[in-house]
């Protein structure tokens, strides 16, 4: 292809890659996943039927699951020198920038980084996907003066991330809504922290570089960091009264409500957010608190009303993760952590169908100076 002159700000609207993981199709409403659609997958499927429809490109059957299950287990222990970095940062390091550390350093401990083939992504995706809730989980800890809660092999998978979070074994349905927020936020076609690694991984930089470059874009509040400035907006209102007041002072002073609002869904609601909202409604029926349903609705309203915009996935997984006992520096680094997956998937697909990115620029500074000038 020649050159083409047109500057698109922001890429918006533009198709960057070839994929054959997920597609957006917000015509008929559905996010595709590998053909099926991610909120049906939702209802029924776990996390790991997931990992293996974006990995091995089918869901699994019974004696694939656990053959999946007891992969990612062994790779559960993170190295101990990775864990003696994580001890070395200062108190103030925020746990998506301890998450970024960590998952850089278990680059050295990859004897054959230089091998970019399928299998030796693949071996590294599912050692990634063991370390990772690991990582998250321990890096919090330690930041916070805490001991590093050992990884239990006893547990499911998402029941040991969330027990490795809170220190608590999970109830049946904390673990079942944790599992699910896994499933929906695990792979989302081309955010920009899945270009990022893609744009990484073009140039056969390996996967770790690409998940590296990925957190540190996932941080940003306009991308995953939203889920906590949600919290925060959420805690520091209390009450529907005040989060109302908060909201409208926001728009008034044409500030962004984190939340809301989608580069692609733009005016329409994040499927995956209907699904979190009726996490939520569960976890207050069974708590017998409604108070942050009550906020988080009164705030969708507000939102449709004054600006048509509508929740994304942030919005209630935010609330939803509060409920479980999750510490708020914490939900962005378990996005990063659901999203591996499809990070590795997309970083396989690069190396395998390969063309470096670079585009062009629209110059606007100025010509023809000379330093003798
Ligand atoms: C799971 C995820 O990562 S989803 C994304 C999470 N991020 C957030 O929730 C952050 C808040 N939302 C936003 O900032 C935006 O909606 C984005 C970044 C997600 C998408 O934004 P873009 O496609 O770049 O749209 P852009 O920011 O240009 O917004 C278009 C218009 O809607 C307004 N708008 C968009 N989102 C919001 C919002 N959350 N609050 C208030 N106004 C908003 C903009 O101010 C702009 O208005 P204008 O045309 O009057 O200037
Ligand atoms: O698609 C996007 O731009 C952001 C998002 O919702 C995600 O990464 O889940």
């Amino acid at each position: 292809m020649g050159n083409t002159t047109q500057f698109v700000p922001g890429l918006e609207g533009v198709v960057a890659v070839e994929t054959e993981l997920s597609f957006l199709d917000t015509a008929q409403g559905e996010i595709v996943l590998k053909g099926y659609d991610l909120i049906e997958l939702s209802k029924t499927k776990s996390y790991l039927d997931i990992v293996h429809l974006l990995l091995e490109g089918t869901l699994p059957n019974d004696a694939e699951k656990k053959a999946l299950e007891e992969s990612l287990k062994k790779n559960y222990r993170i190295p101990d020198a990775v864990l003696d970095i994580l001890k070395l940062l200062p108190a103030s390091t925020h746990p998506m920038d301890a998450l970024r550390t960590g998952v850089s350093a278990l680059a050295g401990y990859d004897e054959n980084l230089l091998d970019r083939s399928r299998k030796a992504n693949l071996n590294r995706a599912y050692h990634l996907l063991g370390n990772v809730p690991n990582i998250v989980a321990n890096s919090y800890h330690l930041l916070n003066g805490e001991d590093p809660v050992e990884p239990r092999q006893d547990l499911s998978y998402s029941a040991n991330f969330l027990y490795m979070i809170t220190g608590k074994v999970p109830s049946e349905k904390e673990e079942k809504i944790f599992d699910r927020s896994l499933v929906l936020y695990s792979e989302h076609e081309l955010p920009n922290s899945t270009f990022t690694a893609r744009v990484i991984a073009s140039t056969l930089s390996d996967l770790y570089g690409a998940l590296t470059g990925a957190v540190a874009s996932l941080k940003g509040h306009l991308h995953g960091g939203a889920n906590e400035a949600v919290m925060e907006m959420l805690k520091e209102a209390g009450t529907v009264e005040k989060f109302e007041e908060m909201l409208y002072t926001k728009l008034k002073n044409k500030e962004k409500v984190m939340g809301f609002g989608h580069r692609v869904y733009m005016k329409k609601m994040d499927p995956r957010a209907l699904m979190m909202k009726e996490a939520l409604k569960e976890l207050c029926a069974e708590k017998g608190d409604h108070s942050l349903l009550e906020m988080c609705e009164a705030g969708e309203k507000i939102m449709a009303q004054e600006k048509g915009l509508y929740p994304n996935l942030d919005y209630y997984a935010a609330p939803v993760y509060w409920m479980l006992g999750i510490p708020i520096p914490l939900y962005t680094p378990i996005f990063f952590s659901s999203r591996t997956v499809g990070l590795c998937a997309h970083v396989m697909e690069q190396h395998e169908n390969n063309r470096l990115f670079r585009p062009r620029v629209q110059y606007k500074g100025p010509r023809g100076l000379h330093p003798q000038d």
